[in-house]
């Protein structure tokens, strides 16, 4: 069954392409990557997926969009922000209902950070803070991930952590990946981009990592 079917996918930056037009339909259920070199387009794909998903899709963008001023707590609930009144958004802003305390902390506790739930986003390392945006995008409960480079900052097991709770809780997601061999592990479609068109679309099961090499 289908999750999107877009035709015409363009992007350009100063009348430059560098995107498209390209087609891209993404079946229910399926967990995509995106692989490519540096300045192909795997980025400005990804937003150019989201601006027509928009709600359906919990977005983890390459530059995380944290607020450094709040705490962690407050910022895995901006996940849900849409989803409840303004009264209840300005009362968490002050003093957080304990119902989603707990719920925020279960979160962070699979990621191994709960112990800085309260602590500011501008107090994180590089990987903490991945692993806030990873927890915001999971809090959110949409149906489609779309991720940019969401493990880039992780060490090895917490990387297999984060994209086993990605894979595992959303229905269906496309991530770009920069590491081919976790495209490979954990995505059922791997999809190659060159100069900001499709160069690659296998099932990951027909592939093996030198196969990807040419695309780089
Ligand atoms: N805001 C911008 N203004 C001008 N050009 C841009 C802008 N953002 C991206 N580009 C250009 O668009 C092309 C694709 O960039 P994009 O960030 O999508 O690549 P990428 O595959 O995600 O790269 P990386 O793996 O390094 O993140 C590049 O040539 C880049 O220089």
């Amino acid at each position: 069954m289908s999750e999107f079917d877009f035709h015409g996918l363009t992007a350009s930056f100063e009348g430059q392409r560098v995107i498209g037009p390209l087609s891209l339909h993404v079946n229910k259920g399926e967990h995509v990557a995106l692989v490519g070199k540096s300045g192909a387009g795997k980025s400005t794909l990804i937003k150019v997926i989201y601006e027509r998903l928009q709600q359906e899709a919990s977005l983890i963008p390459q530059g995380l969009g944290l607020v450094n001023a709040l705490p962690v707590f407050h910022n895995v609930f901006i996940g849900q922000l849409d989803q409840h009144p303004t009264w209840y958004n300005t009362l968490t802003l002050l003093r957080p209902f304990s119902k989603d305390k707990k719920a925020v902390k279960a979160l962070l506790d699979e990621l191994s950070i709960s112990e800085k739930l309260w602590i500011p986003a501008a107090a994180l390392s590089g990987g903490q803070r991945q692993r806030v945006a990873i927890a915001r995008a999971l809090y959110r409960q949409a149906p489609i991930l779309l991720a940019d480079e969401p493990i880039s900052a992780l060490d090895g097991p917490m990387a297999h952590t984060a994209m086993q709770l990605l894979t595992g809780r959303f229905h269906t997601s496309i991530v770009a990946l920069h590491d081919v061999d976790m495209a490979l592990a954990y995505c059922d479609r791997i999809i190659g981009i060159q100069d900001g068109q499709i160069a690659l679309d296998e099932p990951a099961a027909n592939l093996v990592a030198s196969d990807i090499a040419s695309i780089y």
